[in-house]
């Protein structure tokens, strides 16, 4: 059962405060790949699906010139730029994409709002290719991991934004912290559907991501990738 008629506001939710340390060129945002910012890369694929577009930015930092964006200054972590996000808006849907997650599909869009408006939380997820395997004390080979039902966790994630709010919110009551917002709601309970997302919208966190952006970059904006 939809707990939003066809008339939901929808705002997406950018935390991009992050000093991009694991990629070393700065605040990482505002880095370009084939001449757009990874900001302006997100914003864009998410304008189209929502009413507004709300983006985290590094204390004084002001927005790159490609994106056209509601702002707040972000935290000291992830998790507390999202909370000033989300202070930020009444929408009744919340979209949170990482602006480190430039290739972003309409169809994940899409597919994430629908599973957010039907159980109120969902996240764009992949299964698990690859043998995992959990390293022993000095490193080496320790314990093999069944990979059957793991998923890695991807954005966008999608979610009720009072629902939301209220996870947020016991987190810093509690000092909890989580890598994502899917995460925080489950903590307390709720139930989180699992979308499948794409292997194109990697997230770029080291240079090897860096160079593999550049080289799709051109395809995807040719409408090719
Ligand atoms: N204090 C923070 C930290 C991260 N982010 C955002 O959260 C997303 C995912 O974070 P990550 O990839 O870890 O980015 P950084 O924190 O910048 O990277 P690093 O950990 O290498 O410094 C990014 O869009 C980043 O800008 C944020 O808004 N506020
Ligand atoms: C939110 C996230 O991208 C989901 O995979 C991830 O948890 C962010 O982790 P990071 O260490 O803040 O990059």
């Amino acid at each position: 059962m939809a707990h939003e008629g066809p008339g939901v506001r929808v705002a997406a939710l950018i935390p991009a405060a992050g000093s991009g340390t694991r990629l070393g060129l700065g605040p990482k945002a505002f880095v370009e790949v084939a001449g757009r910012s990874l900001l302006g890369r997100s914003a864009a694929a998410l304008a189209p699906h929502v009413d507004e577009v709300l983006v985290a930015l590094p204390a004084g930092l002001e927005l790159p010139a490609d994106v056209t964006a509601r702002t707040v200054t972000g935290g000291d972590t992830r998790q507390t730029s999202v909370l000033a996000l989300l202070r930020a808006t009444d929408a009744e849907v919340v979209l949170v994409h990482d602006a480190a997650r430039p290739f972003l599909p309409g169809a994940v869009v899409r597919a994430v709002i629908a599973a957010a408006r039907e159980i109120g939380a969902a996240t764009a997820a992949l299964p698990v290719a690859d043998t995992l395997v959990r390293a022993g004390p000095g490193g080496d080979w320790g314990t093999l991991t069944p990979r059957e039902r793991l998923w890695a966790v991807q954005t966008p994630q999608g979610f009720r934004r009072d629902v939301l709010l209220a996870a947020h919110e016991a987190a810093l009551t509690d000092g909890f912290a989580a890598t994502d917002d899917a995460g925080l709601i489950a903590r307390t309970g709720g139930a989180v559907r699992l979308v499948p997302g794409d292997a194109r919208l990697f997230k770029v966190t080291t240079p090897g991501d860096l160079a593999l952006a550049q080289a799709l970059a051109p395809v995807w904006d040719a409408g090719g990738a």
